[in-house]
């Protein structure tokens, strides 16, 4: 028996008997706007904004709420197991925290705050490969929990070898290759803002501490932090990447590798021959291609395309239960979550990522109950009606 996720609500209503309200709202789309009342404008911008003029974000929250779930009755919920297997690894719901790099500019406990609010709920944390805090100091904090990194493949192979390196002898043990940021799309809030974290250093915590990285450096960081900067910059990325390329991957890495941003069935299609192991379908929350498909709009394709060689993962304006469980129904196995718990670090650190998780898994156990699940395994396409009105 898995655990039963609704018992926070009646937590909630408890506490409420006392006259204490949550500290932090329980409609999780209520977030952002807090953050944008209490916390700078220029990280809220980071965090908030998106590509273009904000199309794809928007797209993205369409594409969930246009799909409709038709609830089943009578179908004995009583008893509810929200645990799936992703990658071979049993997950005691299907949710992970998505790699959000700069986290230093939300609160200052970062990456080992939402490190430890994932590990005490048993939900995977990926973090990024443009973490505030340099990935041996997250891994600790992660203690018995699996490790996720995320890569962004950098220019220089030496740097790119020495990552994998690292991650691995820092327990990584799966891997997430972001694909969809080979360069950083027109962002008008950051640019309106002058606000880039980077360009002041934070988010390049793992590079300045790598040796390969220095190695790269005329003068070591510290004489001449705005070169090293730039030089980050120029490397965290590389447009020239193609897919034969993914074969160096493969040859350094053990574990599961799962290649994230992917949005046409196809590119799924050439991740499974070229020996992936999962794909996540994600625009990045919109961050990327301004005017691009939804993400929950190409999921359906992919996870046909692929379902039954690939784990099939998504993210990409994920905000409540319900998305969830659309997603779900859309082909995902399970979801990642970006923006909210996000903003629930910078609101209240560690415990603000706790309550943005267990609002998602206690939001959702509902909705599973409701709608005639008693794990997510039922769940199918004729659970949705896509309203067109
Ligand atoms: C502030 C911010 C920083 C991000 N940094 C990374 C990153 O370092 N690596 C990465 O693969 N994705 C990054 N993402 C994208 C997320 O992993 C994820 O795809 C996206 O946030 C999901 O959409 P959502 O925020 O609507 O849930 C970032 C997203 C945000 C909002
Ligand atoms: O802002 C982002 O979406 C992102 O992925 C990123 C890229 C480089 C550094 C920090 C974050």
């Amino acid at each position: 028996m898995g655990k039963h996720w609704a018992d926070f609500q009646y937590e909630i209503y408890l506490n409420g008997m006392s006259g204490a309200v949550p500290r932090l709202p329980t409609d999780l789309t209520r977030l952002e706007e807090l953050a944008e009342q209490r916390l700078g404008p220029g990280p809220v911008g980071y965090v908030a904004g998106s590509a273009g003029n904000g199309s794809t974000a928007r797209a993205n929250r369409a594409a969930l709420e246009r799909r409709r779930i038709v609830p089943r009755m009578l179908r004995d919920v009583h008893e509810r197991d929200l645990s799936v297997e992703v990658l071979g690894r049993a997950l005691p719901a299907p949710l992970a925290l998505a790699p959000v790099g700069v986290l230093s500019i939300m609160h200052p406990d970062a990456e080992p705050a939402a490190a430890r609010a994932a590990a005490a709920q048993g939900v995977p944390y990926i973090l990024s490969s443009a973490s505030s805090t340099p990935m041996e100091q997250v891994a600790e904090a992660m203690g018995d929990a699996e490790r996720w990194f995320q890569l962004y493949w950098p220019k220089d192979p030496e740097v790119a070898r020495s990552f994998l390196n690292r991650a691995k002898a820092a327990g990584f043990t799966v891997l997430v290759v972001t694909l969809d940021t080979p360069l950083l799309s027109w962002r008008p809030r950051d640019l309106d803002q002058a606000y880039l974290p980077f360009l002041r250093g934070v988010g390049t915590a793992n590079y300045f501490s790598d040796p390969a990285f220095q190695a790269g450096l005329a003068e070591p960081v510290h004489e001449d932090p705005n070169a090293a900067v730039m030089h980050f910059v120029g490397m965290f990325s590389d447009p020239a990447k193609s897919w034969p390329d993914l074969a160096f991957l493969r040859e350094n890495w053990d574990g599961p590798i799962v290649l994230k941003g992917v949005l046409h069935p196809d590119d799924a299609r050439r991740a499974a021959d070229a020996g992936m192991d999962g794909v996540i379908v994600s625009n990045h929350g919109g961050r990327q291609v301004a005017g691009s498909v939804a993400a929950a709009d190409a999921l359906p394709r992919v996870a046909e395309a692929v379902g039954d060689r690939l784990t099939v993962l998504f993210d990409s304006g994920v905000r409540t239960g319900d998305d969830i469980f659309k997603a779900l129904a859309l082909g995902a196995r399970a979801v990642l979550v970006g923006r909210p718990y996000v903003y629930g670090l910078g609101l209240d650190g560690r415990p603000g990522v706790e309550h943005v998780i267990r609002c998602l898994l206690a939001e959702l156990d509902l909705t599973l109950a409701l709608s005639g699940h008693a794990t997510p395994s039922t769940v199918g396409p004729d659970d949705l009606v896509e309203d067109r009105t």
